[in-house]
């Protein structure tokens, strides 16, 4: 690029996550970066995950020696270096033709935890056999057609997945208004790599529909309910994780169902608009279960600050969903990677500047909502 006094400029690379997701408002085609992007109706939540975590302050501690900073932990028994993973998200080779391969292998090099979309463009097999040194859980859609679904679950057992992750939100296809405009649909060049020869790996299309929501109201389960958990565990011995919990209600069934792990989500802000933002809800959840069972957590995490809020308020370990969207986006792997040296170099930074130097100094009385300074 040439400026009017002749000057070359460079390309500034990224330095944050919103740089990425610039990036990827630029390249990526319009009906893909709206299917990434969007949230359901007036996409309240999707803001609002944001937007709570910047009600919330830090209150740092000082004159602590930081120089030996450990963000090591454990989850449902797996040491990770980071407690920053990748959420599940569908149809990852829209972003780039590394697409999951790239995204899970970025994971594997920060010593984390990838999950697989059971919607992923990239074979649960192919994946498994692509990046042996990535911790993988699977994501699992349940379909009407119940021995489908056993199919999966057993093939994802025998790929050596470590944790079966149900996802709770999504049993009717929250309201998305672009995708309805777009009428969105997977590029031609691509399918649901696991089923793929089966009439499931593909989507319809209908003029002023979203053809992924035709695909679900279709095919996905609308009756699941709690007898399906105990139904999954007669199946598998994988440790089973909720994904998309929001109330203590739920909390305390899933500990009745002696589920592994609880991830607080709300599908960042893609199903039930207007229900509490992540971070809003996790307090009173992790009030409710105490060390009953782990508590994994996402939606709106973008900045190190919001890792330590998460972890401070009760989470083991968080996850994103855009943000590895936007990494690929930039790079494939490479851009993946870098977005998430980028989050750990602030987490571990927020880290050094609140006196922490593990994952066990970060207390919960190091947060309090704005309105705590509010009172005079
Ligand atoms: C494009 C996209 C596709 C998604 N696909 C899935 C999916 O297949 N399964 C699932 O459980 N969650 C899915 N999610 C939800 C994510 O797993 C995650 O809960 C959410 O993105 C977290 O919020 P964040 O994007 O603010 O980090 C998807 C999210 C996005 C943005
Ligand atoms: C019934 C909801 C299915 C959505 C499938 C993909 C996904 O999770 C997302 O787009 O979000």
């Amino acid at each position: 690029m040439i400026t009017n006094n002749s000057f070359p400029v460079k390309k500034v690379p990224p330095c944050c996550v919103q740089d990425f997701e610039n990036n990827a408002r630029k390249v990526l085609p319009h009906s893909v970066l709206d299917y990434y992007q969007s949230g359901s109706c007036g996409q309240h939540t999707l803001r609002n995950n944001q937007e709570s975590f910047n009600k919330l302050r830090i209150r740092p501690r000082c004159l602590i020696d930081v120089s030996k900073r450990d963000t090591s932990t454990e989850v449902l028994g797996f040491k990770v270096k980071v407690p920053i993973g990748v959420s599940p998200s569908a149809m990852q080779k829209m972003a780039h033709p590394e697409g999951e391969i790239g995204n899970a292998r970025a994971v594997g090099s920060i010593g984390s935890i990838y999950i697989l979309s059971t919607l992923s463009t990239t074979s649960l097999e192919e994946l498994a056999r692509e990046t042996s040194n990535t911790i993988k859980w699977f994501q699992l859609y349940i379909y009407k057609d119940r021995n489908l679904t056993i199919d999966i679950i057993k093939r994802a057992e025998k790929a050596g997945y470590k944790a079966l992750v149900l996802t709770v939100d999504a049993n009717v296809f929250g309201v998305r208004y672009a995708d309805a405009r777009n009428g969105f649909q997977m590029p031609s060049h691509l399918q649901f790599a696991n089923f793929i020869g089966s009439n499931v790996s593909k989507l319809n299309s209908e003029l002023g529909s979203s053809g992924l929501k035709l695909y679900t109201d279709l095919l996905f389960d609308d009756r699941i309910s709690w007898n399906d958990v105990e139904w999954l565990k007669t199946i598998t011995s994988l440790p089973i994780v909720l994904k998309g919990i929001l109330t203590v209600e739920d909390a305390l069934k899933a500990v009745e169902y002696k589920v592994a792990a609880i991830m607080v989500s709300n599908h960042g802000g893609r199903q039930l608009d207007t229900a509490p933002s992540s971070i809003e809800a996790l307090p009173e959840i992790v009030n409710a279960v105490g060390d009953k069972i782990e508590i994994l957590f996402d939606g709106g995490v973008r900045y190190g600050t919001d890792v330590f809020k998460a972890l401070a308020l009760g989470a083991k370990m968080v996850f994103i969903g855009r943000p590895a969207l936007w990494g690929l986006a930039y790079n494939g792997e490479k851009g993946v990677r870098k977005l998430l040296e980028i989050l750990i170099s602030e987490f571990r930074t927020t880290m050094g500047l609140a006196g922490c130097n593990c994952i066990s100094d970060i207390k919960r009385d190091m947060i309090v909502h704005e309105s705590y300074y509010h009172k005079l």
